[in-house]
Order: structure tokens, then C-alpha cells, then sequence
């Protein structure tokens, strides 16, 4: 299996995916949807969260071996950024939703980021908008945002004009095309049901 497929497979095992076209989801984008990803469940999976870690670790040597600073999204990238600057032994910081309503009055915390070559983690990319969003403040800030990195993308044509036109690039660990050709293979899914995932994704 290609390494896409391996996280795929790590995320059905731990029952991180969910199709229920009769009990859609609302994702963050508003977007009502017969799938749901919920790499939150990743971190409570030791032997998962160090696959997803070793993949982490094995692209950011390869695409920003300079890395200085490893920085986490609001707040489903904030667990992974954790692991994966503890496994570089990198200063990590982590954007917030919103600024911070009282003490220090940040948006930003953790490490400083300005003048600084940031890779950031996002655990999962629908349309772009929250992990883009999060790559802007670090810009404002001062950060060479080197890349986002997500565990997983729905491959919506919206995410890729949306990170075209913000400048930034991005890569994941896996994709649905993958998750559904590991889910056909395992049984888990009928050819049919295949094909209604891939419609809606393709209506979107
Ligand atoms: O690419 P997008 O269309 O922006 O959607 C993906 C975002 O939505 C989810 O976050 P959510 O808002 O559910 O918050 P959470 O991370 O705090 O759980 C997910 O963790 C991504 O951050
Ligand atoms: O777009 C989203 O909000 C979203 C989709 C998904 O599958 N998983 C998730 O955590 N968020």
C-alpha cells in the first residue's frame, strides 16, 4: 500500500470515518455532507498517532528541511503539531480561532514566528478556508510559512483555487481517493456507495 493508503487504512481502523448519507454532517464550511473524517479520534490511538507522526515528520524533511517553527490550527492541528515538534525537537506555536479576550491578548501563541520558516498543521482540509485563514495571521505576523500540511483532503477543486489564490502551498497525507479505494478493497463499501461519495465531492 502507498503511504496515502496506509494513513487511510489507520484512520478507518481507529473508526475515525463516518458515512451516513441518511444522517449527514455540517462541516465547518457550512457544507452538508454524507461523510465525516474525525481525525480528533487520532490522538487517542497511540500506534496511530505515531504513523500519522512518522508520515508528518518524513515530509517536512523532505519539503522544509529548514523548518524553524512547526505551528498548529485551531484546534484539531494542535495535538499533531505537538507530537511532531516534540519528534524534530522544533519550537512549536499555535494559532487561535479568535484573539484572546483577556490576559496576554494574543492570537498567536507559543513560539515567535516572525522572520521564522513555519510549517503548518492543519488535520484536515475541505475547503482551505480555516487552515488558509490561520497561514494569513502567521504571514501578518512576520512568518515565512513554508507549507500547510493536513492529514486528509476531500481533493475539492474549491480548496485548490481557494490555497492558488492565498499563495500557499499545501500537501497532505492522505486524500478520499484513497480512503475509498482502502475502504473498497476492506470491504467496507460497495462500489455504489463509492460512486455517491465521489458524486457529492465532485458537486462541491
Ligand atoms: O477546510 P475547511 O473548509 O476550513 O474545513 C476544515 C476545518 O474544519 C474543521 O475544524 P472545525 O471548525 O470543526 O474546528 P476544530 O478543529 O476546533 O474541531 C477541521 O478541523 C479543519 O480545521
Ligand atoms: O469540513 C469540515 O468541517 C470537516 C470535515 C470532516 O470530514 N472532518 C472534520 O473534522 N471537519
Amino acid at each position: 500500500m502507498s503511504s496515502s493508503e496506509n494513513v487511510a487504512k489507520a484512520l478507518l481502523d481507529i473508526g475515525a470515518v463516518k458515512i451516513q448519507p441518511d444522517d449527514p454532517f455540517t462541516w465547518a464550511s457550512g457544507i452538508i455532507s454524507p461523510i465525516y473524517c474525525d481525525n480528533r479520534q487520532i490522538i487517542g490511538n497511540v500506534e496511530a498517532r505515531k504513523e500519522i507522526v512518522k508520515y508528518f515528520v518524513e515530509k517536512i524533511e523532505k519539503i522544509s528541511p529548514d523548518a524553524e517553527v512547526v505551528a498548529g490550527t485551531s484546534t484539531a492541528g494542535i495535538p499533531h503539531a505537538s507530537f511532531i515538534s516534540d519528534a524534530m525537537e522544533l519550537p512549536m506555536s499555535y494559532v487561535r480561532g479568535s484573539k484572546k479576550k483577556h490576559g496576554t491578548g494574543r492570537l498567536i501563541e507559543g513560539a515567535s514566528v516572525k522572520g521564522k520558516k513555519v510549517v503548518l498543521i492543519e488535520d484536515l482540509i475541505s475547503t482551505g478556508g480555516s487552515s488558509i485563514e490561520a497561514a494569513e495571521i502567521l504571514r501578518e505576523e512576520g512568518a515565512e510559512v513554508e507549507i500547510v500540511l493536513a492529514i486528509f483532503s476531500y481533493q475539492l477543486e474549491k480548496a485548490h483555487d481557494n490555497f492558488e489564490s492565498s499563495g500557499f502551498k499545501y500537501e497532505t497525507l492522505s486524500d478520499l481517493d484513497a480512503l475509498l479505494d482502502v475502504s473498497i478493497k476492506e470491504n467496507l463499501l460497495t462500489k455504489e456507495e463509492r460512486s455517491e461519495v465521489v458524486q457529492f465531492r465532485d458537486s462541491l
